[in-house]
């Protein structure tokens, strides 16, 4: 069992955030934990690293109880980056986190380039980018080679060359064997990385394996959406009817088939646009109920 989260109360006075929280990583993966604005993502990810406490409940770590110093030889925590000094270097930085987990300074150089931040380390932190300081801030959370990475919004800020850089980076991460929970808003760089994901609403999780929502589907605009919607409903096609448009669930190769039946109930296709039901989409309906 890598992380194990039971049962987590967190009120900040009578603000409920989180109203029994659990969840389980027991092998390395990505999962994702997605929320609006104040929904408690921070706040559930403090209590993981022990830097809040919890009204209730329990968190382990690779069987050890996250209260215990020893779990931070195992993981790796990136907050914002308000953790970070203005009039240090990024070099400065890491070194301090080498010298207090005992790593050396050939190891930290080597992290630093396969990050891509070695052009930089050198200079004062107060002179990098929002780019540059989350890329000095995943240097530094996985300078120990972590089994479990948690990121608070690594993707924040970035433009899309550097959330390509971050994302590939994510995934090599994962794949060399490490378990990784962040939080993003950035839904379509989720879809990217992983189809689990942690909805946070009201307090409480939605467990989602969104890989069985990512079907490509078409939303069609007919001249008779309702005549439609029956002729395809009689041969065992998915549809469901939107504001101004029939969505149609089907396989791409199936797609001459919608436009035959079509076809022969002479209803007329005005238009065709291929989505993607992915995390947005779940998003929509669990967050908007659209
Ligand atoms: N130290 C604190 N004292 C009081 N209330 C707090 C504190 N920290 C967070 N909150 C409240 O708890 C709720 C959850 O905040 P949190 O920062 O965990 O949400 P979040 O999902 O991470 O938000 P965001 O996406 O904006 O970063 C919010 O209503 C926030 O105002």
């Amino acid at each position: 069992m890598i992380l194990s989260v039971k049962n987590i109360h967190k009120s900040y006075g009578k603000e409920k955030v989180l109203k029994g929280i659990s969840f389980e990583m027991t092998q390395p993966q990505i999962l994702a934990l997605v929320g609006p604005n104040g929904s408690g993502k921070s706040t559930l990810l403090n209590v993981i690293n022990n830097l809040l406490p919890a009204n209730e409940g329990e968190v382990t770590v690779l069987g050890k109880i996250n209260k215990d110093p020893n779990i931070f030889k195992e993981i790796s925590y990136m907050q914002d980056n308000s953790v970070l000094y203005d009039y240090l270097t990024g070099y400065d930085h890491l070194q301090f986190i080498g010298d207090v987990q005992g790593i050396s300074k050939k190891e930290i150089l080597s992290t630093a380039k396969r990050v891509g931040i070695d052009s930089y380390i050198n200079k004062k932190v107060g002179k990098y980018s929002l780019g540059m300081k989350q890329h000095l801030l995943l240097t530094m959370a996985i300078l120990n080679n972590p089994k479990l990475l948690i990121l608070d919004e690594p993707l924040n800020g970035l433009d899309p060359t550097s959330a390509i850089k971050v994302r590939n980076l994510l995934l090599e991460i994962y794949k060399s064997g490490t378990a990784i929970l962040l939080s993003s808003h950035n839904l379509a760089e989720i879809d990217r990385v992983t189809s689990q994901i942690l909805f946070l609403k009201d307090g409480n999780l939605i467990k989602e394996d969104i890989s069985k929502y990512e079907k490509a589907c078409y939303d069609l605009k007919l001249d008779n959406i309702e005549k439609g919607e029956k002729a395809l409903k009689q041969q065992d096609i998915p549809t469901e009817i939107l504001d101004e448009s029939l969505r149609v669930y089907v396989e791409g190769a199936s797609l001459d088939k919608v436009f035959h039946i079509l076809d022969a109930e002479k209803i007329k296709l005005l238009d065709i646009d291929k989505k993607i039901w992915g995390s947005e989409e779940r998003y929509k309906k669990i967050f908007v109920g659209g």
